[in-house]
């Protein structure tokens, strides 16, 4: 190997071989940058502050590799602590993020630090986003019951006016129910039971019930209207004298009017006399059983208004802890995907109800929402709407989720119940009956071809029977996924 010649500068390969060379330590000592800047703590180690000779040299490497290793681990410390520092900083406040249970994660997962480390990181942000959310619309402080309590009035005693009740009164504002039959109310106010729905559950002290509409109307700040879209305008025209103007009106029916193919949005201002644009009405829709909501299990919903004041009010009014209220403009496709899902889950009934299996109800409701986006994009929603809670979200509770009535209606006409026992039940309203037939006539008026919704009239007409209609729409040709 050739010595390095004075002045000359070597490249990196022969200098590396030299360094490591026993043989040349002069050398070394003059070209190499590094260990003459290390030497001044080496120079303290070896007297003469030079090394000199093969094992002294090899005594200096080792001590100069340590020196830098020690370094190195310093900076990586500081670092590292600055990092830290800056990052929790940013997160002053929040709530520790728990560790995650690596064991719950699928053992394809490498058990790596890195990862927990990012999926930490990524949770972090996700609280952070939602403490700055929660500061923004304050939303944290009417869950925890900081608000001035409001007077809630609930036409309509059924399974979910009897929920909406229940969770108004939970959250601590004052229920009044308006119902027709005098013994229920008393029966109501004195066990705190309804004696007709949902009987399992015993209800707040704060729930009144009452026929008077005076009573329950007078000074109220916020009217929920659960009665079945049929009977809605009757309901509604009796009492608009009643109603304060400005008081928003929560539509939670899910339907459109027979005749004249109204929805709750402009069913509702029309009933009560009002400005169609100032009718204040806020549709509220969603994946929400009655029954789950008694429970206090997690719901979540969608509150559509024109209005953004009313959706507001009607978010405060209703967010809790297991109650989560997005909110939307788009009233139209929130209705639409409401009332149109009814009819598909009568469908996934037929379908349970003929035991066709799991792939043919996947197919179903994949069709059927198709169909709904159809038919409600020509209408005039967004199809991220359908894509939402009142889409996507309800049509996957009432078609695969045993307490839907729609759904019941259709596993009893799969099973070949007779139909008139069928549609006279009385196990509570199930709006796709009377929704079934306006799909037609909205499906004609819109251009738009719905096979799985059009077979359901088909069926509820009595033009058909249920394993005809199934083989009817197995035999149509195709159609494209892009549609
Ligand atoms: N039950 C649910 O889980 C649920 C969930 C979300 C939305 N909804 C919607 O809420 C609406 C009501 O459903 P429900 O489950 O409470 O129905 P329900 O059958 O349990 O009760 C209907 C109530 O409306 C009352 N009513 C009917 N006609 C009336 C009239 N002419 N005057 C006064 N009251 C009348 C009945 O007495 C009964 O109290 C429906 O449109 C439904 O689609 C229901
Ligand atoms: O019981 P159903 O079929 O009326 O469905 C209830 C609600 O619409 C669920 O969101």
């Amino acid at each position: 190997m050739q010595p390095v010649s004075d002045g000359a500068w070597p490249s990196v390969g022969r200098r590396a071989s030299q360094l490591f060379s026993p043989s040349h330590p002069q050398h070394l000592r003059q070209f190499s940058v590094g260990p003459a800047r290390w030497g001044s703590s080496l120079d303290r180690s070896t007297p003469g502050g030079s090394c000199s000779g093969p094992r002294t040299w090899r005594t200096c490497t080792a001590l100069a590799a340590l020196a830098w290793s020690l370094r190195l681990a310093v900076w990586k410390a500081r670092f590292s602590r600055f990092i830290h520092g800056h990052s929790r900083k940013t997160l002053q406040g929040l709530p520790e993020v728990p560790d995650l249970d690596l064991n719950v994660l699928p053992p394809v997962l490498p058990q790596r630090r890195a990862n927990v480390s990012v999926t930490k990181k990524v949770w972090r942000k996700i609280v952070y986003w939602a403490k700055v959310r929660d500061q923004m619309s304050n939303r944290l402080s009417y869950i925890n019951g900081d608000f001035e309590p409001l007077k809630v009035a609930i036409l309509g005693g059924g399974a979910f006016g009897t929920a909406m009740a229940t969770h108004v009164a939970r959250k601590g504002h004052r229920a009044i129910m308006l119902l027709r039959d005098k013994s229920v109310c008393k029966f109501m106010n004195r066990n705190h039971i309804n004696p007709k729905y949902l009987r399992e559950f015993k209800l707040p002290k704060d729930i009144y019930a009452t026929t008077s509409a005076e009573d329950a109307l007078e000074e109220c700040d916020v009217l929920i209207h659960a009665v079945p879209v049929q009977s809605s305008r009757k309901v509604l025209e009796a009492i608009k004298d009643l109603v304060p103007k400005d008081v928003p009106v929560v539509a939670v029916s899910k339907g459109i009017e027979l005749g004249n193919k109204k929805l709750m949005c402009d069913l509702i201002p029309e009933a009560l006399g009002r400005e169609p644009q100032q009718g204040g009405v806020v549709v509220v829709s969603g994946p929400s059983f009655a029954q789950e909501i008694m429970d206090r299990r997690p719901t979540s919903v969608v509150a559509a208004s024109k209005s953004p004041e009313a959706a507001e009010k009607v978010s405060r009014l209703l967010t809790s802890k297991y109650f989560r209220v997005s909110m939307t403009d788009d009233v139209l496709g929130v209705e639409v995907a409401g009332a149109l899902k009814n009819v598909l889950a009568i469908a996934a009934g037929i379908c349970e109800g003929l035991n066709l299996g799991t792939n043919a109800m996947s197919a179903l409701v994949t069709q059927g929402n198709a169909e709904i986006r159809w038919l409600a994009t020509a209408m005039g929603a967004r199809p991220e709407t359908l894509a939402g809670l009142s889409g996507m979200g309800d049509i996957l509770l009432t078609c695969f989720g045993s307490l839907s009535r729609n759904r019941r209606v259709g596993v009893r006409l799969g099973k070949g119940d007779p139909f008139e026992d069928v549609i006279n039940s009385k196990q509570g309203v199930a709006e796709g009956v009377f929704t079934a037939r306006l799909v037609v006539e909205l499906a004609d008026e819109y251009k738009v071809l719905l096979p799985v919704l059009t077979s359901v009239a088909r069926i509820l007409c009595r033009e058909v029977s249920p394993k005809e209609a199934v083989f009817e729409v197995l035999a149509l040709p195709p159609w494209t996924e892009s549609a």
